[in-house]
């Protein structure tokens, strides 16, 4: 069930990587694409290898086999730092948000050690013009003042999204960015993410929750005991038996 529409270069392409801990191989000659733009899916019953996946693309984890390339550059062997700088954001899991700083505090500390050196050449405005442009773009303006501390849980998410894209990044890794919010909370912020679409950033999200991992996803991925077993148009993945078999013998 491989796509074969794509023809652009892709962004990620992670060829027939694998990672072991100790004699336990958590993923297993694993390929995986995501062309400019993309909102691809990726989901897996608890332990089949998401978020190793996810640290041996942002480089928290040396991959033992095969190769990850970012914009047609192998970057197996870059630092996490690196490859954030080369446009790769992770969001939900860290960095945190500074707690006794605002919320603008927060995106002007992001914009001042990231986000400027990779801004468009063509954008005039001051940093603190667009801190708060991206305070606004996910609805914190009326909040740019409050410490992060102080800030629900929702609005916290909203926060990690604003730092996320601060850093200018040309895909975010969202790690179960959904996980503990109500029904419309996670609306609201899978709104947030599908607009980064927009922005031209691609986007690699890890979600347990289906019916926005269905409303997300262009493609999805599916990881079984550090295998992918499917890889496709969301509805043909969740139809196929090898998937269906994996989830109901959870
Ligand atoms: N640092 C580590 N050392 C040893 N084993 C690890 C380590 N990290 C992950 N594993 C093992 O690798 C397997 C894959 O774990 P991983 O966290 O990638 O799964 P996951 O699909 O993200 O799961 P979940 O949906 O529960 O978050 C699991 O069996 C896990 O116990």
């Amino acid at each position: 069930m491989e796509n074969t529409t794509q023809t652009q270069m892709p962004l990620v392409k992670v060829s027939a990587v694998t990672k072991k801990f100790g004699g336990f191989t958590a993923l297993s000659n694993v390929d995986l694409v995501i062309a400019p733009g993309e909102r691809v899916g990726l989901i897996g019953p608890n332990g089949s290898g998401k978020s190793t996946l996810v640290n041996c693309i942002s480089g928290m984890l040396k991959i033992d086999g095969g190769t990850i390339e970012f914009a047609g550059e192998n970057i197996s062997s870059l630092p996490p730092h690196a490859r954030v700088h080369a446009g790769i954001a992770r969001s939900f899991q860290i960095p945190r948000p500074f707690k006794t700083m605002s919320v603008f505090e927060n995106i002007m500390v992001v914009l001042n050690f990231s986000g400027n050196d990779r801004k468009h050449a063509d954008d005039t405005r001051t940093t603190e013009e667009r801190a708060l442009d991206i305070v606004q773009g996910v609805g914190l303006f009326g909040k740019k003042d409050h410490v992060s501390a102080s800030l629900t849980q929702v609005e916290l998410r909203k926060l990690e999204l604003a730092r996320a894209m601060a850093a200018n990044p040309k895909v975010l890794i969202a790690d179960e960015a959904l996980a503990g919010l109500s029904g419309a909370e996670v609306d609201e912020i899978l709104d947030l993410i599908m607009g980064m679409k927009e922005k031209g950033v691609s986007v690699l999200m890890i979600e347990h929750i289906m019916s926005a991992v269905m409303r997300f996803s262009e493609r999805l991925v599916v990881l079984v005991a550090g295998n992918k077993i499917a890889d496709g148009l969301p509805q043909d993945v969740i139809n196929n038996p090898e998937v269906i078999k994996a989830y109901l013998g959870e």
